[in-house]
Parts: C-alpha cells; structure tokens; sequence
C-alpha cells in the first residue's frame, strides 16, 4: 500500500498542487486524466524524488520505484543498448546481453544506434524496455502510450497487466480515458491541481466520466 498524503507543491509564489491525497493498493493501477497543466507531471515528478514538496508519502521501506517521463531523454553519444545497461546498473541490477536481447525481442529496436536518430515511437520504447527491465513495486509513468503505436500499446499494457498480478502497483497519467480505463480499477481527475473526483467500478468507463468531464470543462456542477 502507498498513501499520498496532502502532496503541495509551488513554483515560486505559484501553487501547483494543492494538496494531492491517494490510496494506491497493491496490485492495482490508478489512472489520472486531466487539463493540460492540471499538475499531473508536478505530482509524478514529487512521487519519483525529483522535486522538494509539502506533504508525505509513507510506503514500504524498500519499495522500488520506476519511473517513466513524459518526454524521453538521452544523452547524445550514448547507444540505445548502452542506455539500457546504464540504467540496470544504476538500479544495481544485473545486465547480459542475452537478456537485452530477449526483451528486444518484443521491442525490435537497433540497440547499436544512438536514440537521437531513432523515432519518437522508438524513443518510447527504448524507454519503456528500460523500465520494464528494473521489476518495480510501484511504477509512476507519465503518458506512457503517447508516441507509441498499437503494437507498442499492446505490449505496454500486456505487461502492466502482467505485473498487477505479480504485484506492483501503478499509477498512469493519460489523455487518452479508454487507454486508462482497459487496465486501471480506479482513475483520479486532477483540475487545476486539485484532485477532483474518482471513479472505480461501473464509474471508472470513458462514457461516464468523459460526461463528466464536458461538465467540468463547461464549469457546470456535478
Ligand atoms: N519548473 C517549473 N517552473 C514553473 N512552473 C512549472 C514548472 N513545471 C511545471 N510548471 C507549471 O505547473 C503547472 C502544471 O504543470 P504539469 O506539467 O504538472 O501539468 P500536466 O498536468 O502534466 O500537463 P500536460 O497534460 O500538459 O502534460 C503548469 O501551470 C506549468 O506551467
């Protein structure tokens, strides 16, 4: 179990997050859908230690956390193969060949080359296989199916499937509710850096809370 308690966070006098609280249960996965600059990435990048909030987090002692950008980034004159063992050895993980090549098996991405000139897909991807490599507790990623195609959407999803039942947790931002909603038990819509509602069980399908949503946007009540 992971409890969010009362995330805030500002940037200068900005408050950006005005006090995030989430439940998030072993083996399940929690979607969040909101506005662009509703505060999604702020509170991924506060839950994966890459930015000082208020508030606290209280999770087991060695849980090991995985986290996907919304924007993939790479080191100019690194190879996509020397990326993955870069990453493996930073979370202290052992890193053959064999193993990168078996999970490329999935991906089918030209390890050898530097993602610079891979596409944006690719990029996602590369991502992704780094990921998906570190065997997580709880994995934070932000819009992970952005840039991918549909094979990559089947595998990504596949896997977080997959992992539920091994027992990790997720928590996935998207625009895309139908992508949220095919593998998450319960979603969260942050407005404005407030979480606003949540939506599990019959709620949690894209015709209810997309309603929901033209309602928000149309500043009408709930
Ligand atoms: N480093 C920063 N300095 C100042 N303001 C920031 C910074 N990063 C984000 N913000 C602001 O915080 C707010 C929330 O941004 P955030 O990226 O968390 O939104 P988001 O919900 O992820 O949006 P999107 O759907 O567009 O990715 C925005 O108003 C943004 O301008």
């Amino acid at each position: 179990m992971i409890q969010i308690n009362n995330i805030r966070k500002k940037y200068g006098s900005s408050v950006i997050l005005h006090g995030m609280t989430l439940r998030l249960e072993k083996s399940k996965a929690y979607g969040i859908v909101g506005e662009n600059g509703a505060g999604k990435s702020t509170l991924f990048r506060c839950l994966a230690g890459l930015e000082h909030y208020q508030g606290n987090v209280i999770m087991e002692e060695h849980c090991r956390i995985g986290y996907l950008p919304d924007t993939p980034y790479f080191y100019p004159l690194v190879t996509g193969k020397e990326f993955l063992e870069f990453c493996l050895k930073a979370a202290h993980l052992p890193c053959t060949g064999e193993e990168i090549n078996q999970y490329n098996k999935l991906f089918n991405l030209p390890l050898n080359s530097y993602p610079s000139k891979y596409s944006l897909g690719m990029r996602k991807r590369l991502m992704l296989m780094a990921l998906m490599m570190q065997k997580c507790d709880f994995y934070i990623m932000d819009e992970p199916f952005n840039g991918l195609d549909v094979a990559g959407v089947i595998i990504l999803k596949d896997w977080i499937v997959k992992r539920k039942r091994e027992g990790s947790t997720f928590l996935i931002s998207s625009h895309i509710i139908s992508a949220l909603t095919d593998i998450c038990e319960t979603l969260a819509y942050i407005h404005q850096g407030k979480m606003m509602k949540t939506y599990e069980g019959k709620e949690a399908v894209p015709k209810v809370i997309e309603d929901d949503l033209k309602k928000y946007i149309l500043k009408e009540d709930i």
